[in-house]
């Protein structure tokens, strides 16, 4: 057995509570065997002077999106994504989301994030950047029927059954998969009700965009009848184990029916404040019983991928949605960017304990900004920054080791990242 050994830390428990001890890794299964008192391994990683704190898990993403980070901004949802983003996103090959998924695993490794969810196009690319970065994912292709032939919104949904079949337990498991419908109002009827059975004897779960902005919930009540998790219930998109990303504009009884499906919500704070789509109501879905993560959305609409930005603005916006300042509290959020978001998507990480997954950041909280420690809790959710992430450990392995990325060349990815997003919107804007 080789062994990991972070030691001279303080350490963040699943109880919430920080305590001094080090944490002992068995990397060959890539689980915590102890946390306790002078705990010595093969491999030291030193964490005096930081919190080590379960991984950041993004629970929704679009992570090859970095691409077009600051290509369009200051549009509401719907205009942004047709008139500059899904022609840009048409111009992408497989080579330009290879880099872009890359320059997002980058980011994530370095602002502390150990898992996330992805809804992309050209699957077999995402996940050979997530088995060289060493993150760990759930993943998806992004499904949409509108603007297709039947042909061609077909063959769509067979690619979303096809890699959801054939990535689950890729890159030693650290791979696993959802089927992605883009969103109620993107994706007819006929093809959820003809494609969700399938995804169902896949046994993977279903994730997708809903009730993100009022442009999105009020079609489906005037053709429907009903409010759209209704609808997705009779879609059978709403059954446990399933995610959906923003929950926006949600009434009483979409949030009982969330919760009695034990259908999870991915918040995702900064992109509906961004495209204005609204808040979400957190306080009223943690009290209702809902599981709720929380994700950053692509980089496009947010603009970074850092969970320690999303845990701060979850927690302003949570308060402002209640009108209370004692509604979405440090530890609320703290929750919803570690076990909340693994629960939701899938994962049985999120938490530091002898037994369960190596999945950990390690925060320098020796910093001005930091200054004094009344409450690490309190730090993590309203004034850290990616950039007091040292090092950054998934299934065992280090990723980071101070600030210095293991498994991708940097500077490389930086070079190719630029070239291939210049290039992109040339092609994009002729
Ligand atoms: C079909 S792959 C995913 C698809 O989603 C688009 N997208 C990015 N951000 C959002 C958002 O906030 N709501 C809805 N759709 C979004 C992305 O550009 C891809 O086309
Ligand atoms: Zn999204």
């Amino acid at each position: 057995m080789t062994t990991l050994s972070i030691t001279g830390g303080r350490v963040l428990l699943p109880s919430g509570t920080v305590t001094n001890a080090d944490v002992l890794v068995d990397q060959d299964s890539g689980l915590i065997l102890e946390i306790g008192d002078d705990l010595a391994g093969d491999e030291p990683l030193d964490a005096s002077g930081s919190l080590v704190t379960p991984g950041f898990v993004n629970g929704h993403c679009h992570v090859a999106m970095t691409l077009l980070r600051g290509y369009a901004d200051d549009k509401p949802l719907e205009s942004w994504l047709r008139e500059d983003i899904w022609p840009a996103e048409a111009e992408l090959n497989p080579g330009d989301i290879r880099v872009g998924t890359e320059l997002g695993l980058l980011e994530m490794i370095k602002s502390g994030t150990t898992a996330f969810a992805d809804m992309y196009f050209e699957v077999p690319e995402i996940a050979a950047a997530v088995e060289q970065a060493g993150l760990r994912a759930r993943l998806g292709h992004g499904v949409i029927s509108v603007a297709k032939d039947d042909e061609a919104a077909r063959e769509d949904a067979r690619t979303g059954l096809e890699v959801a079949r054939e990535y689950d337990g890729a890159a030693d498991g650290r791979i696993s998969t959802a089927f992605m419908p883009h969103s109620l109002t993107t994706v007819d009827g006929e093809y959820l009700a003809e494609f969700v059975p399938e995804a169902r004897e896949l046994d993977v779960p279903v994730h997708y965009h809903a009730n993100e902005t009022t442009d999105e919930v009020d079609p489906i009540v005037d053709e429907h009848g009903v409010r759209p998790l209704a609808y997705a219930a009779e879609k059978g998109m709403l059954e446990p184990g399933d995610f959906v990303a923003h929950g926006v504009h949600l009434d009483e009884s979409e949030i009982t029916a969330l919760a009695e499906a034990g259908t999870s919500v991915i918040h995702c704070p900064a992109s509906n404040m961004k495209l204005a789509s609204g808040m979400t109501p957190v306080q009223r879905l943690l009290e209702a019983g809902v599981t709720v993560g929380l994700g950053t959305d692509g980089a496009a609409s947010n603009n970074d991928l850092s969970m320690l930005d999303e845990a701060r603005d979850a927690a302003m916006i949570g308060k402002l949605a209640a009108d209370d300042a004692s509604a979405v509290p440090a530890s609320a959020v703290v929750e919803m960017m570690t076990r909340g978001s693994a629960e939701a998507i899938g994962l049985d990480s999120g938490r530091l304990e002898a037994g369960a997954p190596a999945d950990l950041a390690v925060i320098d909280v020796d910093r001005p900004h930091l200054t004094p420690h009344h409450d690490l809790v309190s730090h993590l959710a309203y004034a850290a920054a990616a950039a007091d992430v040292r090092h950054t450990v998934c299934d065992g392995r280090v990723l980071m080791r101070d600030r210095e990325v293991k498994t991708l060349d940097e500077p490389s990815v930086l070079e190719r990242a630029s070239r291939t997003a210049a290039s992109l919107v040339d092609r994009a804007d002729d």
